[in-house]
């Protein structure tokens, strides 16, 4: 992408809080966060536990609503969806990589990177099937397709977990510690698929990590400290980062 091309949006959150609980137990998860997640960018959110990266997270995908405020998927406001359009819209538009690789324990792993696709019950077409294909070899799957998820190591399960978020190309994908998991060599490599991902095929990334190394492949870092953005970086290495993030822990 240009400079001179106009990002395109592929989410926009507007002053969105999420409120948990009630007083005088309420906790503020997040608290007017205004923040927008561009096509083709690989995002790293960074910040303290308890600080609201999960919800922040898991509100834009939408697995759970916000408080107040508006949340874009493309040109969809999500806030005003109901509840069966907006799974509609998740299995589509969105792709997941739990830290739990939830993957079905009964499904080889063909299976369970097919699964998109069997829940929006559509067939794969030629192009998909390739894509899929590349995806497998790329990956390192090819010899481990008929295997079920206990038959794989972490790392392989791990990555089975990506190829299936990857698989429809949905425009947004959120990773939540995806390589806490795995070994350096393995979670080089799939830092640098999403990476791929992001430039080559303008997928939009949305990374939850603690590691500065991990969040030093994004084009963006944001920190996040109780509920609220205090800190953006661009494009940096992992020492900058390690600072940023141990300057902003001094500070609160
Ligand atoms: N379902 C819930 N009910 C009540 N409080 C919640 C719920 N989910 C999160 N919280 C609270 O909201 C705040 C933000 O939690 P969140 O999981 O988003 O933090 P996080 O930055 O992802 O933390 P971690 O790095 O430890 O995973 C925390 O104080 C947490 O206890």
């Amino acid at each position: 992408m240009t400079s001179t091309t106009p990002a395109r949006s592929a989410a926009q959150l507007t002053s969105v809080t999420k409120t948990f609980g009630v007083a005088p137990q309420e906790v503020q998860a997040l608290r007017a966060i205004t923040v927008s997640f561009n096509a083709g960018e690989f995002t790293a959110i960074m910040g303290p536990s308890g600080s609201g990266k999960s919800t922040l997270m898991h509100l834009t995908a939408g697995l759970d609503r916000a408080t107040s405020g508006q949340i874009l998927i493309g040109d969809t406001d999500i806030t005003a969806l109901d509840d069966a359009a907006l799974t509609v819209l998740r299995r589509r538009q969105i792709g997941f990589i739990f830290q739990s690789f939830n993957l079905v324990p009964t499904l080889d792993a063909m299976s369970n990177i097919a699964l998109p696709f069997e829940l929006d019950r559509r067939a794969i077409s030629p192009e998909e099937r390739s894509w899929i294909d590349r995806l497998v070899d790329e990956l390192g799957l090819r010899d481990r397709l008929t295997h079920r998820p206990h038959q794989l190591s972490g790392g392989q399960q791990q990555r089975v977990a990506i190829a299936r978020a990857l698989a429809t190309r949905p425009d947004l994908i959120f990773a939540d510690e995806p390589t806490g998991a795995l070994d350096s060599r393995t979670s080089r490599e799939v830092l640098t698929l999403l990476a791929d991902a992001s430039t080559k095929y303008g997928q939009s990334i949305a990374m939850v990590t603690h590691d500065p190394v991990a969040a030093s492949y994004a084009d963006r870092v944001l920190f996040i400290a109780d509920g609220q953005l205090v800190h953006e970086l661009r494009r940096s290495s992992a020492e900058e980062i390690s600072r940023a993030a141990l300057e902003l822990e001094t500070r609160s």
